[in-house]
Protein backbone atom coordinates (compact mmCIF):
# COMPACT_ATOMS: atom_id res chain seq x y z
CA UNK A 1 0.00 0.00 0.00
CA UNK A 2 1.18 3.41 -1.16
CA UNK A 3 0.50 6.61 0.86
CA UNK A 4 1.41 10.20 -0.25
CA UNK A 5 3.57 11.39 2.28
CA UNK A 6 6.65 14.37 3.26
CA UNK A 7 4.58 17.17 4.42
CA UNK A 8 4.84 20.69 3.39
CA UNK A 9 7.78 21.97 4.58
CA UNK A 10 6.13 25.43 4.63
CA UNK A 11 3.69 23.98 7.27
CA UNK A 12 5.35 23.86 10.93
CA UNK A 13 4.90 20.07 12.25
CA UNK A 14 2.78 19.07 14.81
CA UNK A 15 5.32 17.87 17.09
CA UNK A 16 8.77 18.65 17.37
CA UNK A 17 11.16 17.21 19.21
CA UNK A 18 14.98 17.65 20.22
CA UNK A 19 17.12 15.89 23.02
CA UNK A 20 14.09 14.55 24.31
CA UNK A 21 14.61 12.30 27.40
CA UNK A 22 12.08 10.77 30.05
CA UNK A 23 13.52 9.40 33.01
CA UNK A 24 10.85 7.07 34.87
CA UNK A 25 11.27 4.86 38.17
CA UNK A 26 14.87 6.00 38.20
CA UNK A 27 15.89 4.67 34.53
CA UNK A 28 16.02 7.01 31.68
CA UNK A 29 13.28 5.72 29.17
CA UNK A 30 13.54 7.63 26.02
CA UNK A 31 17.43 8.84 25.40
CA UNK A 32 18.40 12.42 23.22
CA UNK A 33 15.19 11.93 20.80
CA UNK A 34 14.89 14.16 17.49
CA UNK A 35 12.08 14.32 15.53
CA UNK A 36 9.46 16.06 13.66
CA UNK A 37 5.51 14.74 13.24
CA UNK A 38 4.29 16.78 9.88
CA UNK A 39 0.62 18.15 9.93
CA UNK A 40 -2.78 16.37 8.40
CA UNK A 41 -0.92 12.59 7.97
CA UNK A 42 -0.98 9.86 9.98
CA UNK A 43 2.62 9.46 11.73
CA UNK A 44 3.14 5.48 12.73
CA UNK A 45 5.09 4.78 15.94
CA UNK A 46 6.66 1.28 16.10
CA UNK A 47 8.93 -0.45 17.91
CA UNK A 48 9.07 -3.89 20.07
CA UNK A 49 6.73 -3.74 23.50
CA UNK A 50 8.59 -1.81 26.62
CA UNK A 51 10.78 0.48 24.05
CA UNK A 52 8.65 3.51 25.26
CA UNK A 53 6.14 3.83 22.56
CA UNK A 54 3.72 4.74 24.84
CA UNK A 55 6.02 6.84 27.36
CA UNK A 56 6.68 9.11 24.40
CA UNK A 57 3.19 9.54 23.03
CA UNK A 58 2.18 10.25 27.37
CA UNK A 59 4.90 12.96 27.03
CA UNK A 60 3.45 14.31 23.97
CA UNK A 61 -0.05 14.69 25.74
CA UNK A 62 1.52 16.40 28.35
CA UNK A 63 0.35 13.58 31.41
CA UNK A 64 4.75 12.26 31.42
CA UNK A 65 6.71 13.19 34.16
CA UNK A 66 10.53 13.87 34.28
CA UNK A 67 10.63 14.85 30.62
CA UNK A 68 13.60 17.12 29.56
CA UNK A 69 14.42 18.77 26.21
CA UNK A 70 12.38 20.54 23.65
CA UNK A 71 8.57 19.06 22.90
CA UNK A 72 6.70 21.38 20.82
CA UNK A 73 3.06 20.23 20.19
CA UNK A 74 0.79 22.31 17.86
CA UNK A 75 3.56 25.23 18.59
CA UNK A 76 3.22 25.20 22.19
CA UNK A 77 5.10 23.53 25.00
CA UNK A 78 3.75 20.27 25.60
CA UNK A 79 1.23 19.85 28.51
CA UNK A 80 0.54 23.67 28.05
CA UNK A 81 -3.57 23.78 29.07
CA UNK A 82 -4.42 25.26 25.92
CA UNK A 83 -3.64 22.35 24.89
CA UNK A 84 -5.65 19.89 26.10
CA UNK A 85 -9.03 20.63 23.58
CA UNK A 86 -7.19 20.29 20.51
CA UNK A 87 -5.41 16.53 21.27
CA UNK A 88 -7.47 13.86 21.37
CA UNK A 89 -5.98 10.72 23.52
CA UNK A 90 -6.91 6.80 23.22
CA UNK A 91 -4.87 5.33 25.90
CA UNK A 92 -4.49 1.31 25.79
CA UNK A 93 -7.11 0.77 27.97
CA UNK A 94 -9.80 3.04 26.82
CA UNK A 95 -12.07 4.16 29.33
CA UNK A 96 -15.41 3.47 27.92
CA UNK A 97 -18.51 3.39 31.13
CA UNK A 98 -20.11 -0.10 30.42
CA UNK A 99 -22.89 0.76 32.43
CA UNK A 100 -23.75 3.64 29.85
CA UNK A 101 -24.68 3.64 26.28
CA UNK A 102 -22.78 4.92 23.39
CA UNK A 103 -25.09 8.08 23.16
CA UNK A 104 -24.67 8.44 26.98
CA UNK A 105 -20.53 7.83 27.37
CA UNK A 106 -19.87 10.33 24.22
CA UNK A 107 -22.39 12.57 25.95
CA UNK A 108 -20.66 12.63 29.14
CA UNK A 109 -17.34 13.09 27.83
CA UNK A 110 -18.92 16.27 25.71
CA UNK A 111 -19.85 17.74 28.79
CA UNK A 112 -16.69 17.79 30.49
CA UNK A 113 -15.00 19.05 27.19
CA UNK A 114 -17.60 21.62 26.21
CA UNK A 115 -19.48 22.14 29.42
CA UNK A 116 -22.57 24.23 30.14
CA UNK A 117 -26.39 24.57 29.18
CA UNK A 118 -25.64 27.32 26.57
CA UNK A 119 -23.08 24.84 24.66
CA UNK A 120 -25.74 21.97 24.68
CA UNK A 121 -26.66 22.23 20.73
CA UNK A 122 -23.70 22.19 20.18
CA UNK A 123 -22.63 19.26 22.38
CA UNK A 124 -25.54 17.39 20.44
CA UNK A 125 -23.79 18.08 17.07
CA UNK A 126 -20.56 17.45 18.00
CA UNK A 127 -22.10 13.94 19.38
CA UNK A 128 -24.07 13.26 16.01
CA UNK A 129 -20.95 13.98 13.82
CA UNK A 130 -18.78 11.50 16.27
CA UNK A 131 -20.95 9.01 16.04
CA UNK A 132 -22.04 9.26 12.25
CA UNK A 133 -17.84 9.55 12.01
CA UNK A 134 -17.05 5.86 13.91
CA UNK A 135 -19.92 4.40 11.88
CA UNK A 136 -21.93 3.29 15.39
CA UNK A 137 -25.52 4.82 14.50
CA UNK A 138 -26.59 1.56 14.85
CA UNK A 139 -25.59 1.35 18.13
CA UNK A 140 -26.30 4.61 19.66
CA UNK A 141 -28.52 2.96 22.66
CA UNK A 142 -26.36 -0.07 23.27
CA UNK A 143 -24.44 -1.01 26.62
CA UNK A 144 -20.92 -0.45 26.34
CA UNK A 145 -20.79 -3.90 28.05
CA UNK A 146 -22.73 -5.45 25.26
CA UNK A 147 -20.38 -4.13 22.59
CA UNK A 148 -17.93 -5.66 20.46
CA UNK A 149 -14.20 -5.46 20.76
CA UNK A 150 -14.31 -3.13 17.56
CA UNK A 151 -17.29 -1.23 18.60
CA UNK A 152 -15.88 -0.52 22.14
CA UNK A 153 -12.25 0.98 20.20
CA UNK A 154 -14.79 2.87 18.05
CA UNK A 155 -16.74 4.52 21.17
CA UNK A 156 -13.19 5.31 22.48
CA UNK A 157 -11.88 6.89 18.93
CA UNK A 158 -15.57 8.48 19.12
CA UNK A 159 -14.51 10.36 22.62
CA UNK A 160 -11.01 11.41 21.01
CA UNK A 161 -13.05 12.62 18.12
CA UNK A 162 -15.03 15.00 20.32
CA UNK A 163 -13.99 18.67 19.74
CA UNK A 164 -12.84 18.18 16.56
CA UNK A 165 -9.13 17.48 17.62
CA UNK A 166 -5.93 18.86 15.32
CA UNK A 167 -3.65 16.11 16.80
CA UNK A 168 -5.17 12.69 17.50
CA UNK A 169 -2.61 10.44 19.60
CA UNK A 170 -4.14 6.69 19.72
CA UNK A 171 -1.96 4.24 21.32
CA UNK A 172 -2.12 0.79 19.84
CA UNK A 173 -6.06 1.01 19.08
CA UNK A 174 -6.25 -2.36 16.80
CA UNK A 175 -4.74 -4.24 19.38
CA UNK A 176 -6.70 -7.71 19.48
CA UNK A 177 -9.17 -7.21 16.45
CA UNK A 178 -9.26 -9.16 13.85
CA UNK A 179 -8.39 -8.40 9.94
CA UNK A 180 -11.17 -6.68 8.70
CA UNK A 181 -11.81 -4.67 11.90
CA UNK A 182 -8.20 -3.27 12.11
CA UNK A 183 -8.30 -2.79 8.10
CA UNK A 184 -11.67 -0.58 8.95
CA UNK A 185 -10.58 1.34 11.45
CA UNK A 186 -7.16 2.11 9.49
CA UNK A 187 -9.97 3.20 6.62
CA UNK A 188 -11.69 5.39 9.59
CA UNK A 189 -8.01 6.91 10.16
CA UNK A 190 -7.15 8.02 6.81
CA UNK A 191 -10.43 9.56 6.43
CA UNK A 192 -9.74 11.70 9.36
CA UNK A 193 -6.02 12.37 8.00
CA UNK A 194 -7.58 13.65 4.91
CA UNK A 195 -9.94 15.94 6.49
CA UNK A 196 -6.50 17.79 7.99
CA UNK A 197 -6.10 15.82 11.16
CA UNK A 198 -3.08 14.78 12.27
CA UNK A 199 -2.52 11.00 13.99
CA UNK A 200 0.42 9.85 15.51
CA UNK A 201 -0.89 5.65 16.54
CA UNK A 202 1.21 3.15 18.04
CA UNK A 203 1.61 -0.58 16.46
CA UNK A 204 4.11 -3.30 17.04
CA UNK A 205 2.41 -5.01 14.20
CA UNK A 206 4.73 -4.20 11.35
CA UNK A 207 2.43 -5.15 9.09
CA UNK A 208 0.48 -1.44 10.37
CA UNK A 209 3.80 0.44 9.24
CA UNK A 210 2.30 0.28 5.46
CA UNK A 211 -0.49 2.21 5.89
CA UNK A 212 1.16 4.84 7.26
CA UNK A 213 2.08 7.92 5.66
CA UNK A 214 5.68 8.47 7.66
CA UNK A 215 7.29 6.15 10.24
CA UNK A 216 9.64 6.85 13.76
CA UNK A 217 11.00 2.90 14.22
CA UNK A 218 12.06 2.62 17.89
CA UNK A 219 14.23 0.47 20.32
CA UNK A 220 14.83 0.41 23.86
CA UNK A 221 13.85 4.18 24.01
CA UNK A 222 15.97 5.83 20.90
CA UNK A 223 14.64 6.26 17.39
CA UNK A 224 15.88 3.68 14.89
CA UNK A 225 14.84 5.51 12.21
CA UNK A 226 12.20 8.65 10.84
CA UNK A 227 11.10 8.32 7.52
CA UNK A 228 8.22 6.89 5.03
CA UNK A 229 7.88 3.23 4.73
CA UNK A 230 8.42 3.37 0.94
CA UNK A 231 12.19 5.29 1.75
CA UNK A 232 12.59 2.43 4.49
CA UNK A 233 11.28 -0.30 2.58
CA UNK A 234 14.73 0.54 0.41
CA UNK A 235 16.19 -2.37 -0.94
CA UNK A 236 15.28 -4.72 1.92
CA UNK A 237 11.32 -5.68 0.41
CA UNK A 238 9.27 -5.11 3.74
CA UNK A 239 9.57 -2.46 6.49
CA UNK A 240 9.97 -5.08 9.01
CA UNK A 241 13.24 -6.64 7.12
CA UNK A 242 14.37 -2.92 7.16
CA UNK A 243 13.40 -2.85 10.81
CA UNK A 244 15.32 -5.99 11.61
CA UNK A 245 18.29 -4.79 9.72
CA UNK A 246 18.66 -1.42 11.62
CA UNK A 247 18.36 -3.22 14.60
CA UNK A 248 20.63 -5.61 13.49
CA UNK A 249 23.38 -2.86 12.60
CA UNK A 250 22.50 -1.05 16.42
CA UNK A 251 23.31 -4.31 18.74
CA UNK A 252 27.06 -4.33 16.67
CA UNK A 253 27.50 -0.79 16.72
CA UNK A 254 26.46 -1.42 20.95
CA UNK A 255 28.55 -4.14 21.16
CA UNK A 256 31.72 -2.68 19.64
CA UNK A 257 30.80 0.49 22.37
CA UNK A 258 31.47 -2.07 25.06
CA UNK A 259 34.71 -3.21 23.74
CA UNK A 260 35.72 -0.17 23.05
CA UNK A 261 35.12 1.04 26.81
CA UNK A 262 37.03 -2.02 28.58
N1 LIG B 1 5.19 3.47 35.73
C1 LIG B 1 6.43 3.13 35.36
N2 LIG B 1 7.47 3.26 36.18
C2 LIG B 1 8.71 2.93 35.81
N3 LIG B 1 9.04 2.45 34.59
C3 LIG B 1 8.03 2.29 33.73
C4 LIG B 1 6.67 2.63 34.05
N4 LIG B 1 5.90 2.36 32.96
C5 LIG B 1 6.73 1.90 32.03
N5 LIG B 1 8.01 1.85 32.46
C6 LIG B 1 9.18 1.40 31.71
O1 LIG B 1 9.40 2.31 30.65
C7 LIG B 1 9.85 1.60 29.50
C8 LIG B 1 8.98 1.99 28.33
O2 LIG B 1 7.65 1.55 28.57
P1 LIG B 1 6.46 1.90 27.58
O3 LIG B 1 5.19 1.47 28.23
O4 LIG B 1 6.59 3.31 27.18
O5 LIG B 1 6.81 0.96 26.33
P2 LIG B 1 5.89 0.55 25.08
O6 LIG B 1 6.80 0.54 23.91
O7 LIG B 1 4.69 1.41 25.02
O8 LIG B 1 5.48 -0.94 25.45
P3 LIG B 1 4.12 -1.76 25.03
O9 LIG B 1 4.16 -1.91 23.54
O10 LIG B 1 4.30 -3.06 25.76
O11 LIG B 1 2.98 -0.95 25.54
C9 LIG B 1 9.78 0.11 29.83
O12 LIG B 1 11.09 -0.33 30.12
C10 LIG B 1 8.91 0.05 31.05
O13 LIG B 1 9.33 -1.00 31.89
Amino acid sequence: MNYASGGDPATPAAIHATALTVVRGGRTVLRDLAFDVPRGQITGLLGPSGCGKTTLMRAVVGTQAKVTGTLQVLDRPAGAAELRSRIGYVTQDPSVYDDLTVRQNLDYFAAILDPGRAAAARRRADVARVIDDVDLASHTDALARTLSGGQRSRVSLGVALLGDPELLVLDEPTVGLDPVLRRDLWNLFHTIADRGTTLLISSHVMDEAERCHRLLLMREGAILADDTPDALRGTSGTVESAFLHLVDEANARAATDRQEAR
